[in-house]
C-alpha cells in the first residue's frame, strides 16, 4: 500500500469508530476485507488509527471536522507535512483537499483542546497534577513504550536481556523496577519469543511492577489479589516470594487466563469465587487493583479518555470505597491491606486512601506512592494501610 493508501484506510475506520464501533473490532473487520495489507501496512494503518484516537480533539480542530478525514488532515499539520501531499486521490490515497479544507484553523496548543483533555476533566486533571498536568497531557498524546518484567523466579534480568537479543528484541533496564526491561527493538516480536512463551518474561508495564514491588511479601504469607483481572499483577507477586496466592475478581470471566499464565510462569494461583472468599480467608496482605478511570494508561486505551464522564468517574469513586471496605474485612488482625489505580487523579487516589482511614477506625497509611507518565511509565498509584495499635 503507498502511504496514501494506508492514510485512507485509517480514515475509513476511524469514521466507524466515530460511528460507535470500538477501535479493535473496526481495525478487525478492516483486516477481514483488506487480505492485500502487508503486515508493515497492518502496522502502519493501526498506528494512524491510534494516533488519532489519542489526539482526537486537537487533529478534529487542526483538520476542521470531527470525521477520519478531518483527524487524518489534522495529525498531518500536527506533524508539520502538508496534507496536500497525501490528499491526492491517486493510488487508492483520499481525494484532494476541498476549498474549505486547505486553510488550517488556529489552535491553542496549550488548552484542553490542544492538549486532549476532555474540558470538563481538566481542572481536576490540574489540580491532581499541578505544575505537571500541561507535561502529562503532552505525554498522553504519544504512544506507550512496550515494557517486560523479568520472572526472577526464572532467569536474572541481564540474561534475559542476552536471550532476548538472541531472538531479535531488544531491551533496556528500567530504573522503576528491579524487573522491568523496555523493549527498544522488535516490540511487535515479543509474543513469538522462546523467552516469553517459556514464562521467562511477561508483558508489563514497569509501573505495575513497581506497585507489586511496594507491598511487603514475605515468604509464607497468604496474599489475595481482590480485583485480579487477568492476573498480571498476582503473577508478579508470585515472583517475590513464597506465596500462597489467591486470585478474586467479582467478574471471574475475567480471569480465564490465570491458570494458563500461571503455569506458563512456573507458579500455583488459586482462584476464588466471591462466595469462597469468607470461608478462604483471612489473609495477611489483600491487595486490591481496583477499578478506575484509566487516566495513566489513556496512551494505551486512548478511547478511555473520551468516554469517561463526571457521573462515570463518580461511579468509579463509589465502587473503590466499596472494594476498600470489603477487602478490609478480609485481612488477618496483623495483616496488611494495599490499594491501587492505573489513575493520576487525586480523587482515586490519596484523596481515596484518606476517605477510607477516616471512616474505618483501626486503619493508617503506611506508605503511599505514584508514578507519572511524564517518568516514562503509565501512571500509577498505590497506598499500604497498616492497622493502628488500638485498633
Ligand atoms: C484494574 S482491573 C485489574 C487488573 C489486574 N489486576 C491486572 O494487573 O491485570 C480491575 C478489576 O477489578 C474487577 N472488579 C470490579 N469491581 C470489583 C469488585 N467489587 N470486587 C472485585 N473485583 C472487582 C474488574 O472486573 C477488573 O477485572
Amino acid at each position: 500500500m503507498t502511504p496514501g493508501a494506508r492514510v485512507q484506510a485509517a480514515i475509513e475506520i476511524l469514521d466507524e469508530i466515530l460511528a460507535g464501533t470500538p477501535a479493535e473490532k473496526s481495525l478487525t473487520n478492516w483486516g477481514r476485507r483488506s487480505r492485500f495489507a502487508g503486515s508493515k501496512d497492518r502496522a502502519a494503518v493501526r498506528d494512524h488509527v491510534f494516533h488519532a484516537l489519542r489526539c482526537m480533539r486537537s487533529h478534529a480542530a487542526l483538520g476542521g471536522a470531527m470525521s477520519g478525514r478531518g483527524l487524518l488532515i489534522g495529525g498531518l499539520r500536527d506533524a508539520g507535512v502538508d496534507p496536500s501531499q497525501l490528499f491526492t486521490a491517486e493510488g487508492h490515497a483520499p481525494g484532494v483537499l476541498a476549498e474549505a479544507e486547505l486553510e488550517q484553523p488556529p489552535l491553542d496548543a496549550e488548552s484542553a483542546e490542544g492538549l486532549d483533555i476532555p474540558d470538563w476533566l481538566w481542572p481536576l486533571f490540574c489540580k491532581s497534577l499541578g505544575a505537571e498536568a500541561q507535561a502529562a497531557a503532552a505525554v498522553l498524546r504519544t504512544r506507550a513504550p512496550v515494557f517486560l518484567r523479568v520472572n526472577l523466579t526464572k532467569i536474572e534480568r541481564a540474561d534475559a536481556i542476552l536471550r532476548l537479543a538472541q531472538e531479535e528484541v531488544v531491551t533496556l533496564p528500567h530504573d522503576a523496577s528491579a524487573t522491568a526491561l523496555e523493549v527498544t527493538e522488535g516490540a511487535r516480536r515479543v509474543k513469538n519469543t522462546q523467552c516469553y512463551l517459556q514464562g521467562l518474561v511477561e508483558l508489563q508495564d514497569a509501573a505495575s511492577q513497581a506497585v507489586v514491588d511496594t507491598l511487603p511479601l514475605q515468604d509464607g504469607q497468604r496474599v489475595l489479589d481482590f480485583c485480579a483481572g487477568g492476573g498480571g499483577k498476582t503473577l508478579a507477586m508470585a515472583g517475590r516470594a513464597q506465596l500462597s496466592l489467591f486470585a478474586h475478581d467479582v467478574d471471574p470471566r475475567r480471569m480465564t487466563d490465570v491458570p494458563n499464565r500461571a503455569e506458563r510462569a512456573g507458579v500455583q494461583i488459586t482462584c476464588l469465587t466471591t462466595e469462597e472468599l469468607a470461608t478462604t480467608g483471612p489473609f495477611d496482605v489483600v491487595f486490591c487493583d481496583a477499578p478506575c478511570s484509566g487516566s495513566g494508561s489513556w496512551r494505551r486505551d486512548p478511547e478511555g479518555k473520551w468516554r469517561l464522564t463526571s457521573d462515570r468517574l463518580e461511579e468509579l469513586v463509589a465502587l473503590q470505597a466499596e472494594i476498600l471496605d470489603q477487602a478490609a474485612m478480609l485481612v488477618s488482625p496483623d495483616g496488611v491491606l494495599a490499594f491501587a489505580t492505573c489513575s493520576m487523579l487525586d480523587v482515586e487516589n490519596g484523596l481515596q486512601s484518606r476517605a477510607f482511614v477516616a471512616r474505618t477506625p483501626g486503619w493508617k497509611i503506611a506508605q503511599e506512592a505514584a508514578w507519572h507518565v511524564q517518568n516514562g511509565t503509565d501512571g500509577f498509584y498505590v497506598s499500604v494501610f497498616q492497622r493502628t495499635k488500638t485498633g
